[in-house]
């Protein structure tokens, strides 16, 4: 790690629904890494387990229920001015239809249609991930 660089910590939600989709969301245009796809999620805050940020920030960003489970994997990466460790979840959807409301568009998915969407350069070994499951 470079420690002169900002540190953030991310928890990352692979939420499923109940014919094995996925949801993604699409970055706002014109703020960082707009436009491209990404797992929903957001920045850990002081005093919050992983499970209680993942479950904060999909009511904020998508205004639904979901159950946190398992972990799939945890990636440390260094963008040119920030780094960040994006820890992932799998989480599975209880209630609510989902709303862009902290994005420019939301899908879901299925795991063989994540290769027709953008993604920031940490999630090629999350998308790796997910597909070998
Ligand atoms: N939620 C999420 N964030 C990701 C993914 N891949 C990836 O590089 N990121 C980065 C983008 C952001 O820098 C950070 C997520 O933090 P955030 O949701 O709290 O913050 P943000 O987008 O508002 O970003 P910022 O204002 O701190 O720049 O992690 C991903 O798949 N999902
Ligand atoms: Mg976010």
């Amino acid at each position: 790690m470079n420690s002169t660089l900002p540190y953030k910590r991310i928890g990352v939600a692979i939420i499923w629904d109940r014919v094995g989709q996925i949801l993604i969301d699409k970055r706002k245009a014109g703020g960082s890494m707009g436009g491209l796809w990404e797992f929903p999620g957001g920045k850990i805050e002081a005093g919050e387990t992983v499970a209680e940020c993942i479950v904060r920030e999909i009511r904020e960003e998508l205004g639904i229920e979901i159950r946190v489970g398992e972990h799939l994997i945890s990636i440390d990466h260094t963008y040119p001015n920030f780094q960040l460790t994006l820890i992932v979840h799998h989480c599975h959807h209880i209630s609510g239809t989902p709303q862009p409301i902290e994005s420019d568009e939301i899908r879901w998915v299925s795991v063989s249609e994540l290769d027709n969407y953008r993604f920031p350069a940490a999630n090629v070994e999350i998308i790796n991930a997910v597909r070998a499951i």
